[in-house]
């Protein structure tokens, strides 16, 4: 690095000196904690995000937000120049940097990164870094830091997007470097151009394509609220409703609304009411519109004031999986001309369509997903299951191996996404294919892979595909409901001294150290019909995370609540006994 980089560098870091006695990690997903601690952290993910970008020669992105987390934490997620989560190599640099003691110790680091990844600096680079926040009142603080760390490396610039979803950051790197439009204009348009393609090929078929009900969506008091309004004025035909957006006398972000509410607590979020929304069909998403469940309140119901709750039926990640995978296997078996249906599960999986040979689709999921759902679309999708350790970065790539990947995790982040080379061949297939059906089948696909973002998991993409969905199969969301029924389980926390003692196999399904903790959680599960439980350390908060199933609800509560015990006494509990 030359001289008067180093100045410029090291004059913009002493702005942000680093909080004392605080160790920041990169995560699951990047940092998160209380906003106030955060300025020297997101400053130092700028400079990040423009080394990034020098060296890629291509944008990256940058954003404020923390999902799921209350109202005072925030948090800072990079995105790679593909639009994907950034590239886990550059993971350690991130930490080293976000820890680094001083301003010295900092430019020593940024020398290092320098070095080992051969980054052209100076005034004839030019690196690009798109900026974006949710709505946390400390976001704009945030950005301007970020903005700082950005221009502080020679030669790169910082654009500021404005208040975004993090899914339409992504979208919006990917589509840069692509060279095709990527205003958040230009991304409201692909969605409901491509949703309204879909609608229309469904009509070519087969006639009317109204959902008699509108869906309603708690939008967690955060950023997805406006955006889906808008969506839904370019998108007629979808017929929406959104609360919990944010407004005035509304309540807080992620404060008792919200899909990781939702998923997690079972019960109905603020702003739901019984009787009145009973049999509705309802969706929540997170803070920053990257998580989707959907859910209704049967008929027979209890009344969630009273008693054990779980009157609310919850439809997870994986059953949206699982309608995506029914959508797609369908339409490739139109497309291979062949007549077998989806339950016919010996050929489903294989799609060989003429031209093109056979179609790899998988479905890709974490040790978090019911076992009834990986069953469901083995068995009855015949479709291949692949599984990864948690985290959408290890979804996201396992998905790329093949022609069509969907992914999701259990709590509702996830896409499907399509091959260049398959995406190619449906293109020409679309307009080429000797009969319509064809022809329309390869349309339907190609439209998909429009409207579902293809950089990382959408909550407003994933709502008009479920819509889509549930519409050509004439299904209400009790029927989508009734693909499967999900095994009773239980997810629940552990404090500890460390976490870090707990080491997992890679697939994270069982515990290689302490490895009497693994013996005694097998003699546990053992106890129980059709057991299964995992514990690992949570890459996001500082606790040990326990999950369990069982062939009863009280059994899975009783087998989850025992290996918090053994966690408790085998890997330093701390605080009250579980
Ligand atoms: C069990 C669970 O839901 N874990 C979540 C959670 O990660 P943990 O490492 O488990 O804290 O946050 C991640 C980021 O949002 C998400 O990708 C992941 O699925
Ligand atoms: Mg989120």
């Amino acid at each position: 690095m030359e001289l008067e980089d180093k100045d410029l560098l090291r004059k913009q870091a002493a702005l942000f000196p680093l909080p004392k006695g605080v160790k920041f990690s990169y995560g699951t997903a990047g940092f998160r904690t209380d906003a106030a601690l955060l300025p020297s952290t997101v400053f130092r993910m700028g400079v990040l995000a423009a080394l990034r970008s020098l060296c890629t020669k291509r944008a990256t992105g940058l954003m404020i937000t923390a999902s799921h987390n209350p109202v005072h934490e925030n948090g800072v997620k990079l995105a790679d120049p593909s639009g994907g989560m950034l590239n886990v190599a550059w993971e350690p640099y991130s930490d080293m940097l976000a820890n680094a003691p001083d301003v010295e110790n900092f430019l020593q680091i940024v020398e290092h990164i320098v070095k080992m990844e051969n980054i052209q600096s100076g005034n004839a680079a030019s690196g690009e870094v798109l900026l974006a926040r949710d709505t946390r009142p400390s976001g704009e603080a945030l950005v301007s830091a970020a903005r700082q760390g950005v221009e502080a490396v020679r030669g790169t610039v910082a654009h500021d997007m404005g208040v975004l979803t993090t899914p339409q950051l992504h979208w919006m790197v990917r589509s840069f470097n692509n060279g095709v439009p990527a205003s958040e204009s230009d991304y409201f348009h692909q969605l409901s151009d491509s949703f309204r393609m879909l609608v229309e090929l469904w009509h070519a078929n087969t006639g009317d394509l109204t959902h008699s009900e509108e869906l309603i969506v708690d939008a967690a008091n955060g950023v997805g609220a406006s955006k889906l309004t808008r969506l839904q004025h370019l998108t007629t035909s979808l017929g929406l409703q959104v609360r919990n957006s944010g407004n005035e006398g509304e309540g807080l972000l992620n404060d008792g609304v919200g899909a990781d509410f939702v998923q997690k607590e079972k019960v109905l979020p603020h702003g739901f009411q019984l009787p009145a929304d009973v049999g509705k069909r309802c969706a929540s998403i997170d803070g920053d519109a990257d998580r989707l469940v959907y859910f209704y309140i049967p008929e027979k119901h209890e009344d969630r004031y009273s008693g054990p709750v779980c009157t609310l039926h919850l439809l997870d990640g994986d059953k949206i999986a699982a309608i995506f995978g029914l959508f797609i296997i369908g339409q490739l078996h139109i497309l291979a001309g062949s007549n077998s249906s989806v339950s016919d599960a010996t050929t489903a999986h294989k799609a060989v369509v003429p031209g093109y040979g056979e179609v790899k689709v998988a479905v890709v999921q974490t040790a978090y997903a019911n076992g009834a759902s990986t069953n469901y679309i083995k068995q009855v999708l015949g479709l291949e299951v692949a599984t990864t350790p948690t985290g959408v970065k290890h979804l996201h790539k396992k998905a790329e191996q093949y022609d069509i990947g969907i992914y999701f995790e259990a709590n509702g982040h996830g896409t499907i996404l399509f091959n260049e080379i398959f995406s190619q061949w449906l293109q020409d297939a679309s307009v080429q294919q000797k009969e319509a059906e064809h022809r329309q089948a390869a349309k339907r696909l190609v439209a998909v892979n429009e409207m579902v973002n293809q950089a990382v998991g959408d909550a407003l993409s994933g709502i008009l595909m479920v819509e889509v969905v549930l519409r050509y199969q004439g299904w209400s969301v009790e029927q989508w409901d009734s693909m499967y029924k999900d095994l009773p389980s239980r997810q629940l926390k552990v404090k500890v001294k460390d976490r870090a003692v707990i080491i997992t196999t890679p697939d994270e399904t069982r515990v290689a150290s302490p490895s009497s903790l693994q013996e005694a959680i097998d003699t546990e599960v053992g106890k129980y019909k059709g057991g299964r439980a995992f514990v690992r350390p949570s890459g996001t908060e500082d606790v040990v995370r326990v999950y369990a199933e069982a062939s009863s609800q009280q059994s899975a509560d009783a087998l989850a609540q025992a290996v918090c015990v053994l966690v408790y006494h085998l890997a330093g509990g701390v605080g009250p006994e579980p």
